[in-house]
């Protein structure tokens, strides 16, 4: 689908400071002029904000991976016909962390249902509403996962709490999808300094949609 506005996504492996960039990257075009808004899944909207309570509560130990997987479709669904179509309709820049490659890379890959499959209740999701260009922030999942316990402010949620095979997994799903949707995934590397990557990743906006 073709919106006046630009979709661009962030995804990675926990930790990898998408959170952080997007915020300076969110100042960053405001002054250059553009209209921009922050988003994120799962969330973004009330509903979807209700959804990723039941997701990430650490007392759900029992959800089904197919359960989860739906919510999770359920969630962007309510986000995009709310939230993300109308600001590109309007012509915004819209910012969101994590979008469907979580899906593919999360539930697809690491939890076993096969990207195809979790593509394909997505798809039902979101129609032909693909990110315009999605920034992978690389990085060793592990280090990732440090960054976050330094954290004392971020509470680890359900799918923090995974082990350490599940986060390597989640890591090699996105390095699958990044070999199957080369023009749209651009890798940047995220075990940099934050001024190093925000740099970066301002340079990658600028150089591929302004
Ligand atoms: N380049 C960096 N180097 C070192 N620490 C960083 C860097 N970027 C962010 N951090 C720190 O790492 C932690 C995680 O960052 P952030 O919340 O931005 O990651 P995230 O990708 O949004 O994580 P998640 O998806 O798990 O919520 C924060 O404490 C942040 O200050
Ligand atoms: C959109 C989406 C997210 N996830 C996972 C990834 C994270 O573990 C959490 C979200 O927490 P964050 O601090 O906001 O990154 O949910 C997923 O498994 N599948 C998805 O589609």
């Amino acid at each position: 689908m073709v919106y006046k506005g630009k979709f661009i996504t962030f995804e990675g492996p926990e930790g990898a400071g998408k959170t952080t960039v997007i915020s300076k990257l969110f100042d960053f075009l405001k002054e250059e002029g553009w209209s921009v808004i922050i988003t994120r899944e799962p969330g973004g909207i009330r509903i979807a904000e209700k959804i990723r309570g039941i997701i990430l509560d650490n007392e759900h130990v029992e959800m089904d991976a197919k359960t989860e997987a739906l919510l999770y479709a359920a969630a962007r669904r309510q986000h995009l016909v709310e939230k993300i179509i109308p600001a590109l309709d309007k012509g915004f820049i819209v910012l969101c962390d994590r979008f469907i490659d979580s899906s593919l890379a999360y539930q697809g890959h690491a939890r076993g249902l096969g990207i195809d499959e979790v593509l394909s209740i997505n798809e039902f999701a979101i129609g032909n509403t693909i990110p315009d260009l999605t920034v992978f922030f690389d990085i060793d999942p592990e280090e990732g996962l440090a960054r976050i316990a330094k954290n004392s402010d971020r509470e680890k949620n359900r799918l923090d709490e995974e082990g350490m095979q599940f986060h390597r997994d989640v890591y090699n799903g996105y390095k699958e999808l990044i070999h199957r949707y080369p023009d749209r995934i651009v890798v940047t590397d995220a075990s940099l300094s934050q001024l190093q990557v925000i740099e970066n990743v301002s340079e990658i906006i600028s150089s591929r949609l302004i």
